[in-house]
C-alpha cells in the first residue's frame, strides 16, 4: 500500500452558473519521506488538492488515503504552512508554538511541552527571538516560526502552500536549505506548492505538473534525480538541470500556456 494515495479525486464546486469541475480524476501515490512539489498555473486547483490532503476540504468523488485511513477531516498527522505565516500576532514566537503543542498534546507535562517548543525554536535558529511577537520578526523569521510550529506537532505529512512566495531571493534560498535539512532530519513527507520551477527542482524528489483548469489533471510527473544532500551550484550547472527546467517551462508556457500569461 502506498503511504499516501490520492485516488481518482474530483472536485466540483457549486457556482452561480452551475457546478464547476475544478479537479478531474487526480491520481497520485506518495511514498513515506518523499518530497513532492506541485506546480501549475494560478487557479488550476493546487490548493484545493492539498486542502483535501489536509482535510480542510473533501473530494466530490474519489478518496485521499493516508496509511490505509481515508482522510475526511483535519488532524495533527497533517500540518499546513501557508505563504502568509498565519501566526497569532498578539503571541510571542514561543507562545505561538506552545499553543499548538498544548492543543495537540494536552496530557504532556508543562516541562515536556516547553522542551518541545525550545527544541523546535532552536531547530529554526530562533532561540534568541523566542519572546518576539510576529510584528517584530522579519518575513523569513515568521516563516521559520510557522515551520517550527507545524513540525512541533510531529506530523507525518507537512503541507506547504507557497511557503516562500513572499520572501526575498536570499531569504528564500536560506529557508530552502533549512527546509531540506529539517526534512532529512525529521523524515517527514512533504507536499509543497510552488510557482518557482528552480525551487521545485532544487527541493523535490518529484515534480507534479498540473494542467490548466477547469477540470485540471496531473499532466506529468518529473523525477528529479539529483543526489542528496543537494548542492545548489553543482545542480544548477548540470545539463540535467537545464533539460528539466526547459521541459517544465515548456509544459507550463507552451503546452499548457495560461490565457492570461
Ligand atoms: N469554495 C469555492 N467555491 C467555488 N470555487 C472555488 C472555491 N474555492 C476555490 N474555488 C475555485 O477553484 C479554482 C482553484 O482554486 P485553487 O485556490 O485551488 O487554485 P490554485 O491552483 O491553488 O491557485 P493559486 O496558484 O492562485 O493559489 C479557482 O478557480 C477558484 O476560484
Amino acid at each position: 500500500m502506498p503511504f499516501l494515495a490520492i485516488d481518482r479525486v474530483t472536485k466540483v464546486y457549486p457556482t452561480a452558473n452551475g457546478p464547476a469541475t475544478i479537479l478531474d480524476g487526480i491520481d497520485l501515490e506518495v511514498n513515506e519521506g518523499e518530497f513532492i512539489c506541485l506546480i501549475g498555473h494560478s487557479g488550476c486547483g493546487k490548493s484545493t488538492l492539498l486542502n483535501m490532503v489536509s482535510g480542510f476540504n473533501t473530494p466530490t468523488s474519489g478518496t485521499v488515503t493516508l496509511q490505509d485511513r481515508i482522510i475526511s477531516e483535519p488532524g495533527p498527522d497533517r500540518m499546513m504552512v501557508f505563504q502568509n505565516y498565519c501566526l497569532l500576532p498578539w503571541l510571542t514566537a514561543y507562545d505561538n508554538i506552545y499553543l499548538a503543542v498544548d492543543s495537540v498534546y494536552p496530557n504532556h507535562t508543562a516541562a515536556q511541552k516547553k522542551e518541545i517548543v525550545r527544541e523546535h525554536l532552536n531547530m529554526v535558529g530562533l532561540t534568541e527571538s523566542a519572546s518576539k511577537k510576529p510584528g517584530q520578526l522579519s518575513g523569513g523569521m515568521k516563516q521559520r516560526v510557522a515551520i517550527a510550529r507545524a513540525l512541533a506537532i510531529k506530523p507525518q505529512v507537512l503541507i506547504l502552500d507557497e511557503p516562500f512566495g513572499a520572501l526575498d531571493a536570499i531569504t528564500k534560498e536560506e529557508l530552502q536549505d533549512e527546509l531540506l535539512t529539517i526534512w532529512s532530519e525529521h523524515q517527514v513527507t512533504v507536499l509543497m506548492i510552488t510557482h518557482d520551477i528552480d525551487e521545485a527542482l532544487y527541493l523535490a524528489d518529484r515534480l507534479v505538473m498540473m494542467t490548466n483548469g477547469p477540470a485540471a489533471k496531473i499532466g506529468e510527473v518529473l523525477d528529479i534525480p539529483f543526489e542528496r544532500p543537494r548542492n545548489r551550484e553543482k545542480i544548477m550547472a548540470s545539463n540535467t538541470y537545464i533539460d528539466l527546467r526547459n521541459y517544465a517551462l515548456d509544459f507550463l508556457f507552451n503546452r499548457y500556456a495560461h490565457l492570461d500569461d
